[in-house]
């Protein structure tokens, strides 16, 4: 901090108080203490965490970085030159001042390569073209400037009233006059536009054939102006969803290179000064004066992300979305899981991959326990974050007697179990894949900013189907699918129409195998569910929700899970 003071050329080297470092007084532990070292790291990853979670909730949600809001400049246009040619012999040659380059127009391209928005800057001006130089030498134009944006990006032109809308290039010329009188304001516009030959500005603003042109010149921004506002009735909207690609015609000649896309334009660059030759007219031989170059377009662009998950997972907090995330993935998710409500904080996407025979590669592992990641990493710490807990798969309850839907494991899957090791290359035997979003949980009020709010349902929006996953080791999880519903709506109305399934987790809570009684209970809360969800769970297209139960730390009956949410993929898709 002091350091970059100095380099600011700082005389009194203050530090600002809230940049003061804070020195942290941790507690010592000593052998004699008995808490395990192990615990203790446990407890601090987790008041980080907690901490974290605590500020963002504080935010209302507001800092869920799919959406950013910047302001984009075309390059200027390079100044014009005048200049006389000068030869041996020719004392007074003719006037030879070339013209200015465009300024570099700014475009704007979806590409694969990113998933966030975070590395796009908040400013971004294109570069500017060069100035004209004597002897009939014109400016170089510009190279464009390619804004990339993930895939999935909408892109809006902020609209003339709004507040987070940066001044255009003429609202910000006339802030700079403002408080000038007229005639300050004329010459203040006119050294904006104009060059003049060395010592002949005075003389030059006199002469009838400058003003001839200056007012041509008035009259031409005039239409540039008229012409933009009325493309401001049409502002840019653009969702980039697709990856551009140009593609050399199989035809092409040897030797056509393969151009790269470059995308949208979304501000254009101005166009470069005129040299005085431009000028030359029967009244005046030799004009002293050019023009300066335009200004690039400015706009203000919000750009917003939506992830392209075809499965989204609604849930709330502490629900499992996480767990059962990283089991559908077979651990490669990187998702938060912990026993504390608003673990996840931004929304995750993960790829579950499915082979021919309707395994899924989170299922080739028998007696994987997908626990806590915290404790999973202090546990293993030499695995990967992925690392999940194998346990006797005989100690882990079994769901087949509560659970009506349980899909007998196919032969071939088990044969595939072993023939497979941990990790394996699954490509050989995947024939359809998809992706499936982990959110934040939703809470009741979420759409009042309670919570983390509900701006992370925008990433929803677009995808294919919708899973609700419910606690059903809860006493009335029926009442969290009403809950959830509502908030959808609140969303967006219509929204909650793309749910298809409702995923009863944790079910491995209420029915351990050896207890008959508790089984039973259980089948008759997984009945009463079933019943609840189809008298008021019913879409307005009639169509029913399935109902699940489902155990996502033991990594059961996720297959019919699987199953499913193929099925709905693959409608969905075939239905676009
Ligand atoms: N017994 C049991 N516990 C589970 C199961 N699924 C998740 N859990 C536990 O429930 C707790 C919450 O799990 P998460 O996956 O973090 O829940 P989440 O829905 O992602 O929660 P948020 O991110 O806070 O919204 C963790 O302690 C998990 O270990 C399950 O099927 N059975
Ligand atoms: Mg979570």
């Amino acid at each position: 901090m002091i350091l970059s003071s100095a380099r600011h050329h700082c005389t009194t080297w203050l530090v600002p108080t809230h940049r003061v470092p804070v020195l942290r007084i941790t507690r010592r532990f000593t052998h004699n203490d008995n808490r395990d070292n192990a615990d203790l790291d446990d407890l601090r990853e987790k008041s980080h965490r907690q901490r974290k979670t605590e500020w963002k909730r504080r935010q209302g949600g507001q800092t869920f970085l799919d959406h950013l809001i910047i302001n984009v400049r075309g390059g200027s246009g390079g100044n014009g030159c005048a200049a006389f040619h000068r030869e041996k012999f020719i004392a007074y040659g003719p006037p030879s001042g070339g013209d200015g380059g465009r300024g570099g127009d700014v475009y704007i391209l979806p590409t694969p390569h990113l998933t966030t928005l975070s590395s796009i800057p908040k400013r971004i001006r294109g570069e500017p073209g060069g100035h004209g130089q004597g002897t009939w030498q014109n400016g170089k134009g510009a190279a464009p400037t390619i804004i990339k944006v993930p895939l999935g990006t909408v892109v809006r032109e902020l609209k003339r009233d709004d507040p987070r809308r940066a001044k255009d290039e003429w609202e910000a010329e006339e802030e700079s006059l403002q408080g000038l009188d007229p005639s300050e304001k004329r010459e203040k516009m006119r050294a904006n536009r104009w060059v003049h030959y060395p010592r002949s500005a005075d003389d030059n603003v006199e002469r009838d054939s400058f003003k001839v042109a200056e007012q041509a010149m008035y009259k031409l921004e005039r239409e540039r102006r008229f012409a933009r506002r009325t493309r401001l009735l049409n502002p840019i909207h653009l969702d980039l969803d697709q990856e551009e690609k140009l593609e050399v015609p199989v035809d092409a000649p040897l030797g056509v290179k393969r151009l790269e896309p470059m995308g949208h334009l979304v501000a254009s660059g101005g166009q470069g000064g005129v040299g005085n030759p431009h000028f030359v007219s029967t009244e005046n031989r030799s004009p002293k004066f050019a023009t300066r170059g335009q200004e690039g377009e400015r706009i203000t662009l919000s750009l917003e992300l939506k992830l392209l998950a075809d499965i989204g997972l609604v849930g709330l907090p502490n629900a499992g979305k996480s767990t059962l995330l990283r089991a559908l993935t077979g651990g490669r998710v990187k998702s938060e899981v912990a026993s504390y409500a608003f673990t996840t904080l931004n929304p995750v996407v993960g790829v579950v991959r499915v082979a021919g025979d309707g395994s899924y590669e989170g299922g080739l592992q028998q007696g994987v326990v997908y626990g806590e990641t915290a404790m999973e990493e202090l546990l293993h710490p030499d695995q990967s974050s992925a690392a999940a807990a194998t346990e006797d798969s005989s100690s882990s309850p079994d769901l087949a007697s509560a659970n009506p839907h349980t899909v007998p494991d196919p032969q071939s899957r088990a044969d595939a179990a072993e023939s497979h090791r941990p990790g394996h290359h699954f490509d050989i035997i995947e024939n359809f894949r998809f992706t499936i979003a982990d959110n934040p949980g939703l809470i009741e009020h979420a759409s009042d900013n309670v919570g983390l709010g509900h701006s992370f349902l925008r990433a929803m929006e677009r995808s294919l189907a919708l899973v609700y996953v419910i606690d059903f080791s809860n006493s009335a999880p029926w009442d969290e699918l009403v809950v959830l519903r509502d908030e959808l709506e609140k969303y967006q109305p219509g929204l909650s129409a793309k749910a298809r399934m409702v995923i009863a987790n944790k079910a491995d809570l209420l029915a351990p195998s050896n207890d008959a009684h508790a089984v039973e209970e259980a089948k008759q809360k997984l009945q009463f569910l079933q019943d609840f969800v189809a008298q008021h769970m019913v879409l307005e297209s009639g169509r029913q929700l399935d109902v699940v139960p489902a155990s996502a730390k033991f990594n059961q009956n996720l297959q019919k899970i699987v199953g499913l949410m193929t099925d709905y993929v693959r409608d969905a898709r075939a239905a676009q």
